[in-house]
C-alpha cells in the first residue's frame, strides 16, 4: 500500500514541476488514474479498507449526501431539514457514522444522509474518508457543506477528494467514443478543434492501458482527464450544491459575493436561514418528475405523485412503478400536461413524460 501511495506522490510531484510536455503529462495522468484504482479496489490491503460505504438502506425517491470537513454544520443541517437527531457539538468528528433522515418535499421522499467529516487525504484512506466517499457515490446529489468563515480553498480540497474516487461534479459524461479493436492502430478523429489532445497524447495514454488498437472520436474539446475517465469507466456524474453554512458569522458584503457563485447556496443551519432556498435547489438539481395518476372517471390524485428520475420517465417507466403486471395489460395511455400535444394526448409506452403530467392508463380488455 505504502508503495502505491509513494508512486502517487512521485507522479504528483513530477506533474507539479510542470516541465512535462502534453503527451508526457497525459501519460502521468493515466498512470495516476491506474494507481488510484488499485488503491480503491477491494483486493487492496490496509489503509482504511476498500471502497465500502456505510450500510444504510436506500429509501424514498432520491438520496442526497452531506459531505464536508469536520464541524462545518452537516449534522445541524440534517436535524433542521429532517427533524432526525444527529449529535451536534463544537468539536471535530462528532459524527462517526452515517445518519439518515427523510425530507418530504413536493410529494417526494428524499433521503438525506449525514456523514462523518472528511479530511484531506480521505480518498487515500485517511479517517473514515473512503467509507464516506463510497457512500457519496450512491447518492443522486451531493451537498458539499462549507463553513463561511473558513478559507475558500476548502471547496477545492473536498472536490479533489471526491474526484479521486471517481465522482464528477456538475459535469456531463464526456461526449467522446472509445472503441477497442483487434488491429489497425490508434485512429483519432475529432469533429471540433482540439486544444488539449493530439495524436501523440492519445497514443501515450492508450499505451499506458496497453491498448494499441482503438478508434477514438471526440465531439467536443476534451481533455486528457476526460479520455482517461472514459477508458477507466466507473465514473459517476453527479449534481452538487455548495451549501455555505454559518452565514450568521459574515458580513452582508461577503454574503452578496457568495450568493452570486454558481451552484452556491448560503445558509445558516443554526438560525434556519435560507433552508427553503436550499430545498428548492436540491429539488432543482435532483430534477425529479412527478406524475399524477388519474383513475378512469375520477380526478387525478395530486397528493401522492409517482416520482420518476429525469433519465427514466417514459410511460413504460411509470407503468413499472405502478404494478409489475401493468405493462402486460397496457393498451395506451392518456396524458395531460406539458409533454402532451393535445388535452389529452393518446400515447404509447415510449412517450417521455414531463414533471406534473397527469396519466391515465387504458388497459386491454
Ligand atoms: N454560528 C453558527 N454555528 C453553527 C451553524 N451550524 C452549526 N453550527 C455550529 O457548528 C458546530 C459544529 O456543528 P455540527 O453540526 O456538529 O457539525 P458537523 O459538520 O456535523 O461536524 P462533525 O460531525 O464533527 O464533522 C456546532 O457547535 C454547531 O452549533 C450556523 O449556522 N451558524
Ligand atoms: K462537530
Ligand atoms: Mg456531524
Amino acid at each position: 500500500m505504502s508503495t502505491v501511495m509513494q508512486k502517487i506522490k512521485d507522479i504528483e510531484d513530477e506533474d507539479s514541476k510542470n516541465k512535462a510536455t502534453a503527451h508526457h503529462l497525459g501519460l502521468l495522468k493515466a498512470k495516476l488514474a491506474k494507481l488510484r484504482r488499485e488503491l480503491l479496489e477491494p483486493s487492496a490491503k490496509g489503509g482504511g479498507g476498500a471502497g465500502q460505504g456505510f450500510d444504510v438502506t436506500k429509501s424514498g425517491d432520491a438520496r442526497v449526501g452531506l459531505v464536508g470537513f469536520p464541524s462545518v454544520g452537516k449534522s445541524t443541517l440534517l436535524n433542521k431539514l429532517t427533524g432526525t437527531f444527529s449529535e451536534v457539538a463544537s468539536y471535530e468528528f462528532t459524527t462517526l457514522t452515517c445518519i439518515p433522515g427523510v425530507i418530504v418535499y413536493r410529494g417526494a421522499k428524499i433521503q438525506l444522509l449525514d456523514l462523518p467529516g472528511i479530511i484531506e487525504g480521505a480518498k487515500d484512506g485517511k479517517g473514515r474518508g473512503r467509507q464516506v466517499i463510497s457512500t457519496a457515490r450512491t447518492c443522486n446529489c451531493i451537498i458539499i457543506v462549507l463553513d463561511a468563515i473558513k478559507p475558500i480553498t476548502h471547496k477545492r480540497l473536498i472536490e479533489k477528494e471526491l474526484e479521486g474516487f471517481g465522482i464528477r461534479l456538475n459535469k456531463e459524461p464526456p461526449n467522446l467514443t472509445f472503441r477497442k479493436k483487434d488491429k489497425g492502430g490508434i485512429n483519432f478523429t475529432s469533429t471540433v478543434t482540439n486544444t488539449h489532445l493530439d495524436l501523440d497524447t492519445v497514443k501515450a495514454i492508450c499505451s499506458e492501458y496497453r491498448m494499441h488498437n482503438a478508434d477514438i472520436t471526440l465531439r467536443y474539446d476534451a481533455t486528457a482527464d476526460d479520455l482517461i475517465d472514459v477508458i477507466e469507466g466507473s465514473r459517476i456524474y453527479m449534481p452538487c450544491i455548495y451549501a455555505v453554512n454559518k452565514i450568521d458569522q459574515i458580513t452582508l458584503e461577503e454574503l452578496e459575493i457568495l450568493d452570486k457563485l454558481p451552484h452556491y447556496c448560503p445558509v445558516s443551519a443554526h438560525l434556519e436561514w435560507n433552508l427553503d432556498g436550499l430545498l428548492d435547489k436540491v429539488w432543482e438539481y435532483l430534477n425529479l418528475t412527478r406524475i399524477y395518476t388519474k383513475p378512469k372517471g375520477m380526478n387525478p390524485d395530486y397528493e401522492d405523485p409517482v416520482i420518476l428520475s429525469s433519465k427514466k420517465r417514459t410511460v413504460e417507466d411509470f407503468c413499472e412503478r405502478i404494478h409489475k403486471d401493468m405493462l402486460k395489460q397496457f393498451k395506451y395511455a392518456l396524458v395531460w400536461g406539458s409533454s402532451a400535444k393535445h388535452k389529452p394526448q393518446r400515447v404509447g409506452k415510449e412517450h417521455e413524460l414531463e414533471d406534473e403530467d397527469v396519466v391515465q392508463i387504458i388497459k386491454k380488455v
